[in-house]
């Protein structure tokens, strides 16, 4: 597969070409930056020096791009992808969007949240989360791959809500994220001396993943799904952990719950059951595409709380990027994603 990566500076960008030089299909094409056009990408990343001697394009050339690629990533802050989409799609290329700008089937939900007018309304996208959207994936032309905490947390609720085990107006969702998740721009909130120990809460009642989860929700609730979603910023480099909390409907019991987490990911490769009473850790899936989930029934409460861990570069951008595109290839789903976590 001949493949390019939009925005290849950035850690998303750089995560898809650590993670692509070791899948054996995967053939890189052009890789672009508008601040550091011409520059090699080894020069910005020195730990790529032998693997990619490519220099970085501008997306000025995007025709050009995407006429010599079968798919293109867009590793872009939100609002570029939609303008390259049109142009990409057009030259009978693929697009993976790791932002947001394809994630909503809804345009005014896109564009009430990320305050920016969608450009490309017209676009038939998919939404990523590969395990649960596999089949829509199978036939897309564009995938709208899924936020980081989304991901952990859409993956952690999603077999409850299907098979109707919680009330839905009573989801919390706690969630934390290393401070990857904010990107490789500057910005004071991440130096070292302002983040390291220290956690906080941010962007409460308000953060744009609530959108994306309840989207997903709803949908398989066949109803309108609102939850209260807290992100924490915490000291580390990658990691989410998401902690989910749901009111059992009456007389629904602790091995119901562990029936329908089995039936529904008992067959996936990335999707690691810890079991009830099970505690992810986000060292357990750093550098991994593996998404971990354990869950608790606290019968004082009739809660029951699901915990999941992913790492946010990974299954929660550039892992399940590639996952998508190997679904969309109809190549096996595991290729050049089998790499064990990083532990130490
Ligand atoms: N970090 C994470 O954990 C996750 C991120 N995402 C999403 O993935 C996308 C990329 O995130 P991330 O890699 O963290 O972001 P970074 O800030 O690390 O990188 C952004 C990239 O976009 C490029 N870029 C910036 N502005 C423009 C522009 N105006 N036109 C073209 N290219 C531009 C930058 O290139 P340069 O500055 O060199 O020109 C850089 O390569 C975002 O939409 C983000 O929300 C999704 C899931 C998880
Ligand atoms: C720690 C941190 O700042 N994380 C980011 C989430 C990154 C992400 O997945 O963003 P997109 O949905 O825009 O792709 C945030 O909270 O905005």
């Amino acid at each position: 597969m001949k493949i390019s990566i939009c925005g290849a500076t950035g850690y998303t960008g750089e995560e898809l070409l650590r993670i692509l030089s070791g899948h054996p299909q995967a053939e890189i094409v052009y890789i672009t930056s508008e601040s550091q056009t011409g520059t090699g990408i080894h020069e910005i990343y020195p730990h790529l020096t032998r693997l990619y001697d490519s220099k970085l394009a501008s997306m000025e050339e995007i025709e050009n791009i995407a006429s010599a690629s079968d798919v293109i990533f867009a590793a872009l802050p939100h609002g570029h992808a939609m303008e390259a989409g049109k142009k990409i799609i057009a030259q009978g290329a693929k697009v993976i969007d790791l932002g947001a700008d394809y994630r909503f089937s809804d345009r005014k939900v896109y564009e009430q949240w990320y305050k920016v007018p969608h450009t490309h309304p017209e676009a038939k996208a998919v939404y990523g989360l590969t395990e649960l959207y596999r089949d829509q994936v199978k036939t897309a032309r564009i995938v709208g791959n899924p936020g980081c905490y989304t991901t952990a947390t859409i993956l952690a609720l999603a077999p409850l809500v299907k098979n109707k085990l919680i009330e839905l107006s009573t989801i919390i969702v706690d969630a934390k994220s290393g401070i990857s998740g904010a990107g490789r721009g500057l910005n004071l909130a991440y130096h070292f001396s302002e983040a390291q120990e220290s956690v906080k809460a941010y962007n409460i009642a308000g953060h744009r993943h609530t959108p994306e989860i309840e989207q997903a929700l709803s949908e398989f609730a066949g109803t309108a799904v609102t939850i209260s979603f807290t992100p924490h910023l915490i000291p580390m480099t990658r990691g989410i952990l998401s902690t989910c909390y749901a009111s059992l409907k009456t007389g629904v019991t602790p091995d119901q719950i562990d029936e329908v987490f089995a039936s529904s990911y008992r067959q996936e490769y990335f999707i690691r059951l810890l079991g009830r009473g099970g505690y992810p850790v986000t060292k357990n899936t750093r550098g991994s595409n593996f998404c971990d989930i354990g869950w608790h029934y606290d019968h004082r409460t009739g809660r029951v709380i699901v915990v999941s861990a992913i790492d946010n570069l990974v299954k929660g951008a550039a892992g399940q990027a590639i996952q998508n595109m190997n679904v969309m290839f109809g190549i096996e789903e595991t290729t050049g994603l089998t790499q064990a976590p990083l532990y130490l």
